[in-house]
């Protein structure tokens, strides 16, 4: 039986993707034309799709949620892509993360004086 990929996986492979975009023509990669366009644009796509997704997630819709999720995820790469980072780099903070209560965390930060 087929193994079920890991989200870790999908990610990385579609990092690889889109890595092996950079410099290719805009008008055969979404993912070139997005970086071409740069930084900001990127962003501001990242940001779109987010609240896109919240706005899914609010109301329920199992379907359009899912594909938003995945439109965030795949902006989210490309933003990686743009930034020279590396699911690993993501992997290893997660990792170091990894057993640490967010209370915890908080409550751990030192205390703001306003
Ligand atoms: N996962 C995705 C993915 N999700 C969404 N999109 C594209 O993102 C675009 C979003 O369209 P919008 O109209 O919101 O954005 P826009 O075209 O930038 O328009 P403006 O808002 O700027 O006017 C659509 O063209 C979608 O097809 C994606 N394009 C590519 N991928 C992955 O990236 C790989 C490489 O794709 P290319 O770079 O196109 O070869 C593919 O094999 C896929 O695995």
């Amino acid at each position: 039986m087929a193994e079920t990929p890991t989200v870790q996986h999908v990610l990385e492979r579609l990092h690889a993707t889109v890595m092996s975009r950079k410099g290719a023509s805009p008008s055969l990669s979404h993912s070139a034309r997005l970086m071409a366009r740069g930084r900001d644009k990127i962003a501001q796509k990242f940001g779109e799709e987010a609240v896109e997704c919240v706005i899914e997630a609010v109301k329920g819709n199992r379907e359009a949620f899912i594909s938003e999720s995945a439109d965030v995820l795949y902006h989210l790469v490309v933003m990686w892509v743009d930034a020279g980072l590396n699911p690993s780099d993501i992997w290893a903070e997660l990792a170091r993360r990894e057993g640490t209560s967010g209370i915890e965390e908080k409550a751990s930060r030192p205390q703001e004086t306003f």
